[in-house]
C-alpha cells in the first residue's frame, strides 16, 4: 500500500483539494442545464445524438453563447450527466465536432414531455441562492449554536416562506416534483399497510401532491391534506382530498393513520417528540397507526443511497432549525419517546424508509 508521506499520494491530495474546492461547479452546470432545459432540448431529438448547434438553435435567446455552452456541456459530459460521441462533419478531417445524448442521469433532469418524475424541480430549489446562502454560515453556526437559515434570511425557513410567495411556490414545486418520484416507491413498498386505512391525515403534506398520488391507488382512503396556511392557500383540489390548514404543534385532524413525509428530518428531537404526541392524539389508540417515510442514515453503508445521507443532512442543517438525518437507534428513540412502544422499519425502492409506529 503506497505511504500517505510518498510524493505521488501528496500530490493527489492536492488534487483532490482543488476538486473539492469547486464541487460547487457541479451543481451550478447542473443548474444552467436545467435552465436551459438541454436535457428537454435533447429528449426532444430522440435523445441524440445531436450537436451543440441543434442544441443552442432550441435555447430562447436571440444568440445563445455557444463557446460558454460547450465547456458546460464539458464539464456535464465528464460528470456523465450527458453523453458525448466525437465524429467528422463532413467527412473532413480538420475538426472534430462533439454529438451529446441523454444519460440515465438526465432523464431524471426533464420537464416537458416524458417529465412525469423530475428532479428538476428540486434541482432549482436547492441551487437557488435563497436556500445557498445558509451554506455559508457554517461556522458561524459552529461557533456560536445559531441555524444557519435563521442566520442568513433573519427568520425561519417556514416564516421566510410565508412572507414571500416566490420562494413558497419554489420550494412547494420542489417538494411537490420530489414526491412524485418517492410516493411511487411508497405505494408500492406499503401496498398492504394502505388497504387496510380508512382516513389517512398528510402532516407537512404541502401541496397535497403526495396524498393524491397515494389515494389514486388506494381510493377508499378518505385523505385529509394538513399543512401551514400559506401553503394550503395555494394548494389545488385533488379529488379525496380535503385540504386543513394549521399548526402540527398545536393539533392535527383526526383520521385512523397518520402519515409524514419529509417532516421529522426537518426538526430536532424534541420538537419530532412533540409532533409524535400530537399525532397519537389525532389517531385511534386501537389500530391507529403513524406511518413515517424518511431517511435512514448509513453512514458507513454503501448501498445506492446511502452516501447522499450526510450530504442530506447537512441540507437539514442549512435550512431548518434543529433538522438532521437519523440512524436506526435515533429514530427508536424519538418514536419511543413520542409515544410509539411499537414499530416496523421498511426499506423502499427509493432513499426513503418507511417507519410503521404503534401506539400500542
Ligand atoms: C420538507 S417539507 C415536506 C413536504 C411534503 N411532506 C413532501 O414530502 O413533499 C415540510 C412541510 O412541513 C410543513 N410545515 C412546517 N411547519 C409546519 C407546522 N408547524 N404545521 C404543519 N405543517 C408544517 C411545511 O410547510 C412543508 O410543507
Amino acid at each position: 500500500m503506497e505511504s500517505p508521506d510518498e510524493p505521488e499520494a501528496i500530490l493527489r491530495g492536492q488534487a483532490h483539494i482543488w476538486r473539492q474546492m469547486f464541487a460547487f461547479a457541479d451543481s451550478m452546470a447542473l443548474k444552467c442545464a436545467v435552465e436551459l432545459r438541454i436535457p428537454d432540448i435533447i429528449h426532444s431529438y430522440g435523445g441524440g445524438p445531436v450537436t451543440l448547434a441543434q442544441i443552442a438553435s432550441r435555447i430562447p435567446a436571440p444568440s445563445p453563447g455557444t463557446t460558454y455552452l460547450a465547456r458546460i456541456m464539458r464539464l456535464l459530459v465528464r460528470n456523465n450527466i450527458f453523453s458525448a460521441q466525437r465524429c467528422q462533419p463532413d467527412g473532413g478531417h480538420e475538426s472534430q465536432e462533439t454529438l451529446y445524448g441523454i444519460t440515465p442521469s438526465s432523464r431524471w433532469l426533464l420537464q416537458g414531455p416524458g417529465s412525469e418524475l423530475s428532479l428538476a424541480p428540486l434541482v432549482l430549489m436547492e441551487n437557488h441562492p435563497w436556500l445557498m446562502s445558509p451554506w455559508h454560515c457554517f461556522s458561524d453556526c459552529i461557533k456560536t449554536g445559531g441555524v444557519a437559515f435563521e442566520m442568513a434570511h433573519g427568520c425561519k425557513i417556514w416564516d421566510f416562506a410565508s412572507a414571500n410567495p416566490e420562494f413558497n411556490r419554489l420550494f412547494n414545486d420542489g417538494m411537490a416534483g420530489t414526491s412524485k418520484i418517492l410516493v411511487r416507491a411508497i405505494v408500492e413498498g406499503y401496498k398492504a399497510g394502505f388497504k387496510s386505512i380508512g382516513s389517512l391525515v398528510d402532516v407537512g403534506g404541502g401541496i397535497g401532491v403526495t396524498l393524491a398520488t397515494i389515494i389514486k391507488s388506494f381510493p377508499h382512503i378518505q385523505g385529509i391534506n394538513f399543512d401551514l396556511p400559506h401553503v394550503i392557500a395555494t394548494a389545488p383540489a385533488h379529488d379525496g382530498i380535503t385540504h386543513v390548514g394549521g399548526d402540527m404543534f398545536e393539533t392535527i385532524p383526526h383520521a385512523e393513520a397518520v402519515f409524514m413525509k419529509g417532516i421529522m428530518h426537518d426538526w430536532g428531537n424534541e420538537d419530532c417528540v412533540k409532533i409524535l404526541r400530537n399525532c397519537r392524539k389525532a389517531i385511534p389508540e386501537k389500530n391507529g397507526k403513524v406511518i413515517i417515510a424518511d431517511f435512514m442514515l448509513k453512514p458507513e453503508g454503501n448501498g445506492m443511497f446511502d452516501e447522499i445521507g450526510t450530504v442530506l443532512d447537512l441540507v437539514m442543517m442549512a435550512h431548518c432549525s434543529g433538522g438532521k438525518e437519523r440512524d436506526e437507534l435515533e429514530w427508536k428513540n424519538i418514536v419511543e419517546k413520542g409515544g410509539f412502544p411499537r414499530y416496523n422499519i421498511i426499506k423502499t425502492s427509493s432513499l426513503l424508509f418507511i417507519i410503521e409506529a404503534y401506539p400500542l
